[in-house]
């Protein structure tokens, strides 16, 4: 196995004919190939039972792959000592599974105090995290878990998970047992945290919008773990691959469409003479359609300037997020 070339080309996990079948018969997953770069955030997606979290389990070893080899920057970890490798992955689960009588301090703490940080550095390092996370430490470091709400206890094992410093992130539906405000809100903090700390994440999901808001690229499996489509979020809902993965996307594609299709010149109606202060409502280039549509629904107008940073590129309107939704199916 050449193992600079998988670390030197930026993929930082690669699953090659990997497959799981359970000693009951189950084939959990079936040959599975699949890369994730470095930095990247990717999406495993697909009805209940579809081998998800099989999948994930096997990258950090707490289930055995049948055949196949993991390799994680280029080093094969199918035979390394799954405790040590686990210290380089960061685990958040739907039951974050906080120690109840610890509090919330202490629970970050675990993980940097295990690896023999100093008690300061650990505390230092924990009270750092929750911040990341949008907790106070002082306001809720020194509470139990059982005296947060749902949402807050998922960001505090996300900050746990995070404690390591891992390079590796997985996550196996995080965000599921939050409810729907909470949990959009769970997800934009996590996309920006995402972007700031460039870990590379696996991140299961049954929830395809929730896959195309989160991931660069997201891998639909289908029954019997069977990989269907490897995408980012656009090709994805304008080209599926197969009708499987068109009924999995859902008739309302065309809207998601709308929200991982982001804004560019080229979508763009110059204005001679107008000027960003000119226009109430204006976005960037790179928002998305959805933002500039909200925009103009919000303000009752059939128009929003595009600026670029400071400069003003023009005006999109209905009819041009209309063409620019046709472009994206050529993508
Ligand atoms: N320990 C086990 N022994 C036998 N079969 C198992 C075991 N764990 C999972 N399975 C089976 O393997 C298949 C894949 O399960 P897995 O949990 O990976 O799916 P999933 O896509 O994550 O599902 P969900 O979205 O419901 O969590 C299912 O048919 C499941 O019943």
């Amino acid at each position: 196995m050449n193992a600079t070339a998988s670390a030197g080309d930026g993929t930082m996990i690669r699953l090659s004919g990997l497959s799981k079948t359970y000693p009951d018969g189950t084939v959990a997953v079936q040959e599975l190939d699949l890369d994730v770069g470095r930095g990247e955030l990717v999406c495993l997606v697909g009805p209940s039972g579809c081998g998800k979290s099989t999948t994930l389990k096997m990258i950090n070893r707490l289930v055995e792959p049948s055949t196949g080899l993991i390799e994680i920057e280029g080093r094969d970890v199918t035979h390394e000592d799954p405790v040590k490798l686990r210290r380089g992955i960061g685990y958040v689960i739907q039951q974050v599974g906080l120690f109840p009588h610890q509090r919330v301090i202490t629970n970050v703490m675990t993980v940097p105090l295990l690896y023999g940080e100093s008690k300061a550095t650990a505390r230092e390092r924990a009270r750092e995290l929750l911040t990341l996370v949008g907790l106070e430490p002082d306001l809720y470091g020194d509470r139990y878990p059982h005296q947060l709400s749902g949402g807050q206890r998922q960001r505090v094992g996300v900050a746990r998970a995070l404690a390591a410093d891992p390079p590796v992130l997985l996550m196996d539906e995080p965000f599921g047992a939050v409810d729907p405000v909470v949990r959009a809100r769970l997800q934009e903090e996590f996309r920006r945290l995402q972007r700031e700390l460039e870990k590379t994440v696996v991140f299961v999901t049954h929830d395809i919008d929730e896959a195309v808001l989160l991931g660069d690229r997201v891998a639909v499996f289908a029954e019997g773990g069977r990989l269907l489509q490897y995408d980012t979020p656009a090709r994805l809902l304008a080209h599926p691959v197969n009708d499987e993965v068109a009924t999995f996307v859902g008739a309302e594609h065309g809207l998601r469409r709308l929200s991982v299709t982001r804004i560019d010149q080229d979508h763009v109606e110059p204005v001679d003479g107008v000027k960003a202060a000119d226009l109430a409502t204006t976005v960037a280039v790179g928002a998305t359609l959805e933002e500039a549509l909200a925009l103009m629904l919000r303000d009752d107008r059939a128009m929003v300037g595009v600026t670029d940073g400071p400069r003003f590129v023009g005006v999109l309107t209905p009819a041009g997020v209309h063409r620019a939704l046709r472009e994206s199916l050529k993508g």
